[in-house]
């Protein structure tokens, strides 16, 4: 910083896999073009029938959907980069500025106290100046559990922060630290103090027990309090040694060396949606301004810990590069996750998104907030549009009756916020901030399902960029879902958010596209909001129609001894050779690529469906928004299968018949396929059609397996399979109504 030539970090451009993409890009959209031709000509060229003109149609248009998804998804591909940082140039620690940190939890029993814990002493324990950190945890779930968990918390940090800082602990969650027992790296975390540290770590491992034991006798003390959850006051409490004046905690914690540690639980009334992790997130951020207002803000869910002390000093790499600095928003890690098989059926570690995706996001003006592991600067969240003399009245009318609050708002334009510390702590209107009557009628109201995605969207509107930044060690571990069930689940959550930005007033394809740094990253914006919709429908049609017209021996596609039918082919080898490669190229094996390739199609036609559904439904008002947290307690048994490489298909009729009943009329209308090709001779005619069933069979074999040879638990019962059997049927005798 004070030195230009040695720059706090680097931006790298892949120049090699931009021109492989770019060149791809083209040839694939050559290829697509002629497929267009084809399909475009067949209706002046034949005397159409109803039976070939209707299935045609909406084959033709699922085609052109696609090729539109694909084309906004190659926004991602045009300017892959990524970054160096270098934390060592970084100033001394007193210019360093301070930082928030915001948890989230939401429920005792889908997240154990002890991980959320974890997260919380994970980052008390970064390696930071700890005045000038600040943990709050946002508590929805009002649980005396988690309250007294932040208690024990904070006792057993005054052994685990020394002994993090003397011998420099990496990964400073201290379940993941004594389970692990190394580095990951060939040497012992920490391993450089001989004997005197394996004492002492013998030692804090002893406290961790007992920490650990006391956690959760507390937990099996605690009463199924479950309705109060909905409804109570605000609680909020600063860890302390014993007394409960927040003043004084604040002294007696710098003196002592340690974060401050607040305990918040904000109030819910039946009455009042809370907008879920959204509005925790805003209580925190209400509720931190006051108390300490720091001008750097990181944000955790409650299951993520951090896996490096020093992404803080990271990301400050970015965020204090004078030439970056006034014009970026945030930085964000990776979701990484510690509990990924080698052979990740479900692809629960979401490849494509953070090793590739996101590293092309980054060169268009930065990737979207991704909920967990990022550092964004206070003052883009709510501080641009207040200046030192603005209008009290407007301010509150914006941002709440708390004058406090204001204040603090006023306070993080000045030029020398960044070393405010923790001096204008006040803790007697903290309480009103948490209430949930305190956003009526202010500017707070505005937050999305995917709070994550639209906080980013509206950021990059406003003219901010943002950072992607993915160092080797992974900087922040959480866990991933493991198990079929839950996976569907959130799959839906996500797809309901981004399809309901897609419909509102903000979606990105009409609201972004000159408001963003680049068009491009508009288009990435516009992607994530609508690749459920658009995957969804082509892959209903891909899996019904040209099985039903082959049903019907009506062909849809080129004969083999079209010209056409090698355009066909080389679009579908075409794309799908480019996702071999990327696959190949970010590390991951070909197995990974069928897993991929299958799980994408298993989520289209569920979690896409159900939560596009669900986001028109909410929007006609018909159905209310909910946020069902994924339980991150393990199963033991789940887990096996997960970790065999199973598929665990303990979940319900709603996920299981549509990939059940399409699997069925796959293998039906290949059976019937072949068996004409062979006796009637029409293999020439249909063999694209036979073949998209082929593939669909192959692709999806678990489920053939969990319908007809698996026996166990996580099989599919006989009475889906049944019942799917008949859904397929329907659909059969519905097409064949419709096209004949
Ligand atoms: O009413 C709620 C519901 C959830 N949470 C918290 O939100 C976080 C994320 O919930 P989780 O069940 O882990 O959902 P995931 O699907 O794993 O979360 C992903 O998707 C979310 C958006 O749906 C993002 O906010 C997350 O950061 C991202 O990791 C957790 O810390 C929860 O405790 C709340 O605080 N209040
Ligand atoms: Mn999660």
């Amino acid at each position: 910083m004070e030195n230009p030539k040695f720059p706090l970090h680097l931006c790298h451009v892949h120049k090699l896999s931009n021109f492989i993409n770019r060149t791809h890009i083209l040839v694939h959209s050559i290829a697509l073009a002629f497929l267009f031709y084809y399909r475009a000509s067949f209706f002046f060229q034949h005397p159409n029938t109803k039976a070939t003109t209707l299935p045609w149609l909406l084959v033709f248009a699922s085609e052109i959907l696609l090729a539109f998804e694909w084309l906004l998804s190659q926004s991602f591909r045009w300017r892959t980069v990524s970054r160096t940082v270098f934390p060592e140039r970084l100033p001394e620690n007193d210019k360093l500025p301070a930082i928030d940190v915001l948890i989230c939890t939401a429920d005792p029993e889908k997240e154990p106290t002890v991980m959320v814990m974890n997260t919380v002493l994970s980052a008390m324990a970064m390696d930071y100046p700890p005045e000038k950190l600040h943990v709050y945890l946002s508590d929805d779930g009002c649980a005396a559990v988690t309250l007294n968990g932040m208690r024990e918390a904070w006792r057993f940090a005054k052994w685990w922060l020394p002994f993090c800082r003397r011998y420099g602990i990496k990964c400073t969650a201290p379940e993941a630290y004594f389970s692990a027992g190394g580095g990951g790296d060939g040497y012992e975390d920490g391993d450089s103090g001989g004997s005197e540290f394996v004492q002492e770590k013998e030692h804090i491992k002893e406290a961790y027990e007992v920490f650990k034991k006391r956690v959760t006798e507390n937990a099996r003390i605690e009463d199924a309090r479950s309705n109060m959850r909905r409804d109570h006051s605000a609680v909020m409490e600063v860890i302390q040694e014993t007394s409960s004046e927040g003043d004084d905690a604040i002294q007696t914690n710098e003196a002592k060396n340690m974060p401050l540690l607040v305990y918040v639980s904000r109030e819910k009334r039946p009455s009042h949606p809370h907008h879920f992790k959204a509005g925790a997130l805003n209580v925190l951020l209400r509720v931190s301004g006051v108390i300490s207002n720091s001008p750097y803000i990181l944000g955790l869910d409650c299951d993520m810990y951090c896996n490096d002390a020093s992404s803080a000093r990271q990301a400050m790499c970015f965020h204090l590069d004078p030439k970056i600095s006034p014009s970026l928003a945030f930085v964000q890690f990776p979701h990484k996750f510690h509990n990924i098989s080698t052979n990740d059926i479900y692809d629960s570690q979401l490849r494509s998104i953070f090793m590739l995706l996101w590293q092309g996001y980054d060169g268009l003006g930065g990737p979207c907030v991704c909920g967990t592991g990022y550092y964004i600067k206070r003052v883009s969240l709510c501080g641009s549009s207040i200046s030192e003399d603005g209008d009290a009245m407007k301010l509150r009318q914006c941002f709440g009756p708390s004058n406090q609050f204001v204040k603090s708002l006023r306070q993080i334009n000045k030029p020398d916020h960044m070393f405010i510390q923790r001096n204008n702590a006040q803790l007697n209107e903290s309480p009103l901030l948490a209430t949930c009557a305190y956003e009526d009628g202010t500017k707070w109201g505005e937050v999305a399902m995917v709070e994550d995605y639209f906080t980013g969207f509206h950021l990059h509107c406003k003219g901010w960029i943002s950072v992607f930044c993915d160092p080797k060690r992974p900087q922040f571990l959480g866990s991933g879902t493991t198990k079929l069930d839950e996976f569907l689940v959130q799959g839906t959550r996500w797809s309901s958010g981004f399809v309901e930005v897609a419909i509102s007033k903000f979606s990105p394809l009409i609201y972004g596209p000159f408001k963003t740094h680049t068009f491009l990253q508009s288009m990435c914006y516009a992607e994530i909001a609508l690749f459920p919709i658009f995957y969804f429908l082509t892959l209903w049609c891909f899996a019904v129609i040209p099985q039903v017209c082959l049903l019907n021996s009506i062909p849809l596609y080129p004969e083999i001894s079209n010209t056409y039918f090698i355009v066909f082919s080389f679009v579908f080898l075409s794309s799908l050779s480019k996702h071999l490669y990327e696959v190949l190229a970010t590390g991951s094996t070909f197995q990974h690529w069928v897993n991929e390739q299958r799980i994408w199609m298993m989520k289209s036609v569920t979690c896409h469906l159900y939560g596009s559904v669900d986001a028109f439904l909410k929007k006609l008002g018909m159905r209310e928004a909910s946020f069902l947290p994924t339980n991150k307690v393990d199963d033991v048994e789940q887990l096996k299968l997960y970790n065999m490489g199973v598929f665990d298909f303990q979940t319900s009729l709603q996920f299981l018949a549509p990939m059940v009943a399409l699997v069925i009329l796959n293998m039906a209308s290949f059976a019937v396929g072949i068996a004409r090709g062979i006796f009637v001779g029409e293999l020439d005619k249909m063999f694209i059609q036979i073949f998209i069933a082929f593939y669909v069979i192959v692709m999806n074999y678990p489920i053939i397996e969990g319908m007809l040879i698996r026996k166990d638990k996580g099989s599919i019962p006989l009475s889906v399979t049944l019942l799917s059997a008949l859904f397929s049927l329907i659909v059969y005798f519905l097409g064949s109504i419709i096209f004949m």
